[in-house]
């Protein structure tokens, strides 16, 4: 244990699936403390977070209102952390608000595009403020990158396949896009074609990223998060493949970046940066 005081946390869309996760990690970390818990639902305004999803009594209301929160985590002495689980529709408001006041956002939803992350960079960099923005927080999604890049070094041609629950809202994941991005950055187009394709049902062949990669996206009922790399050359297949069976893989990944967030000046992009 440091003398350091706790990192003052808040957990933006804390009753959704993996707002409660983060609830319950913050909670349980030393070095830590909530410090408030906002979810857009009215009904659920003004109650404890903990009775809300069940873990026994926390003393943090839920609040739907934003700014406050965000006002009052700017006149700690620590630095504060808003972590972001969300809704594609409004996390970039959120990080650009928290920003605003000082506090670093932690982000982990999804659907930002590649221009309002260039923006809130901007944003970031002009305020000095550290933001962490990782599509995906669990460990064995990083190692399923790392080797992408290896393989990408030997192989010309690439698939991805995300495979979700029904719930989630954006397509393709930002998993698949980032690991998509990692493979573009690799200086090489892949996939280079042996015949002229058409497609009779529009988007058989899936959504087309850069150089090349394409990336298919499933969504049923029965999945949490999965992810396949494919790889082929003639001859043989080479498949990388990460599966999760609890959202709780997520929080090592999310308490560091809390961690590491509060030592940045500027806006870091994937877990790979930090680790
Ligand atoms: N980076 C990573 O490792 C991971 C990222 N994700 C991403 O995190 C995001 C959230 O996923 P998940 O927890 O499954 O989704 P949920 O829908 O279960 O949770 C989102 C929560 O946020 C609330 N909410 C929606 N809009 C707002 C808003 N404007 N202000 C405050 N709260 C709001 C929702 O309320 P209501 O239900 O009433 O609308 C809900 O309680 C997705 O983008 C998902 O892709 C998920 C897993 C891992
Ligand atoms: O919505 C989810 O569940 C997940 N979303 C993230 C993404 O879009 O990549 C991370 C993980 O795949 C789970």
């Amino acid at each position: 244990m440091t003398n350091q005081e706790p990192i003052p946390v808040i957990v933006n869309g804390a009753a959704g699936k993996m707002g409660r996760e983060v609830i319950k990690a913050v909670a349980a970390a030393e070095d830590m403390t909530l410090f408030g818990a906002i979810d857009i639902n009215p009904e659920i305004q003004g109650q404890d977070v903990g009775e809300v999803i069940g873990c026994g009594a926390l003393e943090v209301p839920i609040m739907n209102d934003p700014q406050p929160i965000l006002c009052a985590a700017s006149q700690e002495k620590q630095p504060a952390v808003m972590v972001d689980f969300t809704h594609p529709k409004s996390v970039y408001e959120n990080v650009r608000a928290a920003i605003a006041y000082g506090v670093r956002p932690v982000v982990g939803t999804t659907g930002l595009s590649s221009t309002q992350i260039d923006e809130l960079a901007e944003f970031a960099d002009k305020a000095s403020i550290g933001c962490l923005i990782i599509p995906n927080f669990s460990i064995g999604m990083i190692l399923l990158q790392q080797a992408a890049i290896q393989a990408s070094k030997y192989f010309d041609h690439v698939e991805i396949i995300e495979l979700h629950h029904n719930q989630k809202a954006d397509a393709p994941s930002g998993t698949a896009i980032k690991t998509a991005e990692m493979l573009a950055e690799m200086g090489k187009t892949y996939n280079p074609p042996k015949v002229k394709e058409t497609e009779t049902l529009a988007g058989s062949r899936g959504g087309l990223a850069d150089e090349g990669i394409r990336i298919h996206s499933v969504r049923l009922p029965g999945l949490l998060a999965h992810q396949e790399v494919i790889f082929g050359a003639p001859g043989q297949i080479y498949t990388l493949r990460h599966d999760t069976s609890d959202r709780t893989c997520y929080m090592p990944g999310v308490l560091l970046a809390i961690r590491q967030v509060i030592k940045l000046k500027s806006l870091v992009y994937g877990l790979e940066k930090i680790i």
